[in-house]
């Protein structure tokens, strides 16, 4: 696995953060040295799997990156399932690509479609489980509600959506408390201050991060009968939505 190294040296100007090809390349290793919790809650996205995807039904994995989450619910799925795997970034749809292509699944796993679209594009239906891991952050704030409307119908009744998001919090000293314990998350993953500096320079505008409670309200109001914040780990958490 490619390691991160892409903000180890100065830059004269930081750009907005991109998926590209670069990216792409050390995703895996960026990730995890990145997302307290990544693997545990990848981990539980597979347990889930077992509980949630049921038979003849589509499952979502909305901005699937590498296929991380896609991959661990193809191991729980029945073989009549599709899995929609969905992102806009050509480097990483292209990658989980050649991904699946070398990839010796067992020989009744189910399918599972590759889509480079904007997940508020995409139609959905017939679904039992829906995840948006480490996603929703990405998409613009007035566009949310819409999103997470369209999960919701497409949803059948008692299906799942998980959202894992970076989180903020309306307490101040909770605010700065988490945020500083992640930086210290990422300085003991061996990232320097000029590689911490510099992209959090380049998430500014992109990556825009709400509370747990306005995760939660939201989710409630759209009608889902329950909603579970289930995993927190400093300013990382995942929430599981039932309809
Ligand atoms: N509007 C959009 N439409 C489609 N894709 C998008 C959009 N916005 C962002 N993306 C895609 O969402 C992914 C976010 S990474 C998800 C990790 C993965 N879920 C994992 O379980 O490993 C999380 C992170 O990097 O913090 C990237 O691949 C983007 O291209
Ligand atoms: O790196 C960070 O500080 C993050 O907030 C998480 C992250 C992980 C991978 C890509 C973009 C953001």
């Amino acid at each position: 696995m490619s390691r991160d190294n892409l903000y180890s040296l100065p830059r004269e100007r930081v750009g907005q953060f991109q998926f590209d090809a670069d990216v792409a390349n050390v995703f895996p290793d960026m990730i995890s040295r990145s997302v307290p919790g990544y693997a545990s809650i990848l981990s539980v996205i597979e347990q889930l799997a077992g509980r949630f995807v049921l038979p003849g039904t589509n499952v979502y994995d909305l901005g699937c990156s590498l296929g991380a989450a896609t991959l661990l619910i193809r191991n729980q799925a029945p073989a009549d399932v599709s899995i929609h795997a969905v992102d806009n970034s050509a480097a990483m749809i292209d990658r989980l690509r050649d991904k699946l292509d070398a990839d010796a699944a067992a020989p009744d796993a189910c399918e599972v479609h590759l889509q480079l679209a904007d997940i508020c594009d995409v139609a959905m239906n017939n679904a039992s489980m829906i995840v948006l891991n480490f996603t929703l952050q990405f998409v613009p704030a007035e566009k949310r509600r819409g999103l997470l409307q369209s999960c919701f119908d497409a949803l059948l009744p008692g299906g799942g959506l998980v959202i894992s998001e970076k989180v903020c919090f309306d307490d101040p000293g909770q605010q700065s408390l988490l945020t500083e314990l992640h930086l210290d998350f990422k300085r003991a993953c061996g990232y320097s201050e000029l590689e911490i500096a510099q992209k959090r320079t380049s998430l500014e505008n992109t990556l825009i991060p709400e509370s747990i409670a306005a995760h939660s309200d939201r989710l409630t109001e759209i009608g889902f009968s329950v909603v579970a914040p289930w995993f927190q780990c400093f300013n990382f958490a995942s929430i599981l939505a039932v309809k």
